[in-house]
């Protein structure tokens, strides 16, 4: 299979899509960004780099970041996490709140913003600065060391917050958010700031096609461990539209309201896509499209 030339009439089918949806308005950095935008990068466990577009074009990582940071969390202590985090569908939006309360304050899985605001607790606990962790992740496996964060983005979000304020404020009334509120909020916001670049966090999420190996040999996880970030990610990487995802696509992924989407085939690549505009739930509208028709075209799903 020429992986190239897939990608090429991928990117053809998906031109008529570019600029199509809503960049996230909540956070006004966000909303400036240029709709008519789209790259795609497919990295190979045997070290090829495929790309289309814009894909050296650095996006915000947002929510896609939960999936490094509960890799910390899993690699630190495989229990400790789940005994505050569910792991379960939501079928709710990403900032959710409703199921929180029934719930007596566990999250439904660490991707929703409740979830993530717990592991964010959980790895403040451990080390304090979480983020240089998620930093030395992402700069260690895709080999760049100029990744950071963008400081405007987090300002942005920081000041228009107060749904994510008020579930921290919740979580802690029940008892599952341990450190000060706004010490949570600060680097949850930091790490979903990060900018990276698709063939950044293409190479960066082969990790989870390797069964937890890094590029340079490093044990991130366990094969089991990396068995499970990627189930949770097939059950809830894509809110209320996880069901959508796997019947469009069929692998294991997470989306960010930056446009982003990394989705995984065990054992094959690690894909990364973004288009800023996104659909009625929160993730790219081209992207999805885009891993539908490439995972139609290769074959590649987990079914
Ligand atoms: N789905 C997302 O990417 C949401 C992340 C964003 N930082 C938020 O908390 O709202």
């Amino acid at each position: 299979m020429n992986l190239q030339r897939v990608l090429d009439s991928v990117y053809e089918s998906v031109q008529p899509l570019i600029g199509s949806g809503n960049v996230a308005e909540y956070i006004p950095r966000l909303a400036a960004v240029n709709p008519d935008q789209f790259g795609m990068t497919v990295s190979t466990v045997d070290g090829e780099r495929y790309s289309v577009g814009d894909s050296s074009v650095e996006f915000s990582i947002q929510s896609i970041s939960k999936v490094f940071s509960l890799a910390l969390a899993i690699a630190g202590d495989d229990e400790e996490i789940w005994a505050r985090v569910g792991r379960e569908p939501s079928g709710a939006a990403f900032n959710s709140l409703a199921q929180l309360e029934y719930k007596r304050g566990i999250p439904r899985n660490p991707f929703m913003n409740a979830g993530a605001l717990v592991v964010v607790d959980h790895l403040i606990s451990l080390e304090e600065q979480h983020v240089p962790s998620v930093l030395d992740f992402l700069r260690t496996e895709s080999g760049n060391e100029s990744i950071s964060i963008d400081a405007l983005t987090a300002a942005s979000e920081l000041s228009h917050g107060d749904r994510n304020a008020a579930t921290a404020h919740f979580l802690r009334s029940y008892g599952n958010l341990r450190n000060e509120v706004s010490a949570v909020l600060d680097s949850y916001v930091n790490q979903c700031s990060i900018a990276i670049s698709c063939e950044d966090l293409a190479t960066a999420g082969l990790f989870l096609a390797r069964d937890g190996q890094g590029n340079h040999g490093r044990e991130w996880l366990t094969e089991a461990q990396a068995k499970r970030v990627n189930a949770v990610m097939l059950t809830s990487g894509f809110y209320d539209a996880a069901g959508e995802f796997a019947y469009r696509v069929g692998l294991p992924g997470k989306s960010g309201v930056g446009g982003g989407i990394l989705a995984i085939v065990p054992d094959v690549c690690s894909i990364c896509v973004w288009g800023p505009g996104l659909d009625a739930s929160g993730n790219s509208l081209i992207g999805m499209a885009a891993l539908g028709e490439l995972t139609d075209r290769t074959g590649w799903s987990i079914f």
